[in-house]
C-alpha cells in the first residue's frame, strides 16, 4: 500500500461534542446448548465520558464483545441499563461499529460500500459523491475507490470498514478487535491513523482488544474484564498527542504494561477453560 497516500486527513467540520456511554448494573446471560445459562456480563458499572477512548482487555470469553453489543443496542441487558448520552442505544449511523473482519459488501466497490452507509444514514443523494470522496480521503483510499473488496489487502478492507463506520458521522465508535487480523506493520500504521482520526474527530470510543500494548497505546483508560466483571480500571499515563513509536519507549508504558499483563496472565492461568490452566502455578501443581 502506498503510505504517502494513506495518511488520514480528518475534516474539521466533523468534530463533535459527543455523547457518553453508561452501563449501570448491567448483566447479560446466554443459554448454552446444555440449557445452563452463562453469565457473559455480570453487574457491570462503567461510564465512558464523551470523547474518551476506553479499551477493554481480558481473556477470551470474558464478555468483551457482549459489552460492545450491549452498547450498540444489538442486544438488551437482562438487568440494569445501558445509555448513550441520556437515551437507550439505538443501532444506526450515530454509532459506528468496526469488527475484526471488515464485513464489506463483496459485489459493491469501495465507493459504493461507503455510499451504502451514507444512504442508510439518510444523506441526500446530491451530497453523497462528495462525502464518499471525503471519507475515502480520510482513510487514504481515494485511489482505490473503484476496486472491489476482494482486490484489497486486509488492511485496506479495514480502512473501508472504518470509512463506512465514519460515514454516519458517529460520535460513538465501538471497535471489536479491528486490527487483530492484520500483519504487525499494517496494524501499527492503522493504530497511528486511528490516533490521528480520534484526535481530530473526538468520538467516544469503546475498543475491545486482546493486546495490552494496543490498549495502552490507543486509549485514555484501560478496563480489565474477567468472568464478565470489570476487575481493574487504569488511567493511561502516556501523553497526547501520542506517537506509537515514542510511547513504547516511555517507562510508563513498560510499567503499565507489566501491571495489566500480570492480571491477564493470572486470569488466563486460573481459568479452567484455558489450555494453560494449572500449568504455570508453581512447582506444587506440577507433577
Ligand atoms: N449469542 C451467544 N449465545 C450463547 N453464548 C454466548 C453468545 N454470545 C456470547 N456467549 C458467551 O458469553 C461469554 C462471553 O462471550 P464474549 O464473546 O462476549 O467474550 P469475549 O471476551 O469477547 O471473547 P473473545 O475474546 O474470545 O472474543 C462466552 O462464554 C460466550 O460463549
Amino acid at each position: 500500500m502506498n503510505r504517502t497516500a494513506a495518511r488520514p486527513q480528518p475534516s474539521p467540520e466533523a468534530v463533535n461534542t459527543g455523547r457518553s456511554i453508561t452501563f449501570s448494573g448491567v448483566s447479560k446471560s446466554f443459554a448454552l446448548r446444555d440449557g445452563l445459562p452463562t453469565r457473559a456480563v455480570d453487574a457491570v458499572d462503567l461510564v465512558v465520558p464523551a470523547q474518551q477512548f476506553v479499551a477493554v482487555v481480558g481473556p477470551s470469553g470474558c464478555g468483551k464483545t457482549t459489552l460492545l453489543r450491549l452498547a450498540d443496542g444489538l442486544i438488551a441487558p437482562d438487568q440494569g441499563s445501558v445509555r448513550i448520552g441520556a437515551a437507550p442505544p439505538v443501532p444506526g449511523p450515530g454509532i459506528g461499529m468496526v469488527f475484526q473482519t471488515a464485513r464489506l459488501i463483496p459485489w459493491r466497490n469501495v465507493s459504493d460500500n461507503v455510499r451504502f452507509a451514507l444512504e442508510a444514514a439518510g444523506w441526500p443523494a446530491t451530497d453523497r459523491d462528495r462525502l464518499v470522496q471525503e471519507h475515502l480521503r480520510q482513510v487514504g483510499l481515494e485511489r482505490w475507490a473503484a476496486h472491489y473488496p476482494a482486490q484489497l489487502s486486509g488492511g485496506m478492507r479495514q480502512r473501508v470498514a472504518l470509512a463506512r463506520a465514519l460515514a454516519g458521522q458517529p460520535d460513538i465508535l465501538l471497535m471489536d478487535e479491528p486490527f487483530a487480523n492484520l500483519d504487525a506493520q499494517t496494524r501499527e500504521l492503522m493504530q497511528e491513523d486511528l490516533l490521528a482520526l480520534c484526535a481530530a474527530r473526538r468520538p467516544t470510543v469503546l475498543f475491545v482488544t486482546h493486546s495490552v500494548d494496543e490498549a495502552l497505546l490507543l486509549a485514555d483508560r484501560v478496563i480489565v474484564m474477567g468472568g464478565g466483571k470489570l476487575l481493574d480500571d487504569v488511567e493511561v499515563a502516556l501523553p497526547r498527542p501520542r506517537s506509537i513509536a515514542e510511547a513504547t519507549r516511555l517507562p510508563a508504558f513498560a510499567e503499565q504494561r507489566a501491571h495489566l499483563w500480570s492480571q491477564i496472565r493470572h486470569l488466563v492461568l486460573a481459568d479452567p477453560a484455558s489450555a494453560f490452566f494449572g500449568r504455570h502455578n508453581g512447582p506444587e501443581t506440577r507433577g
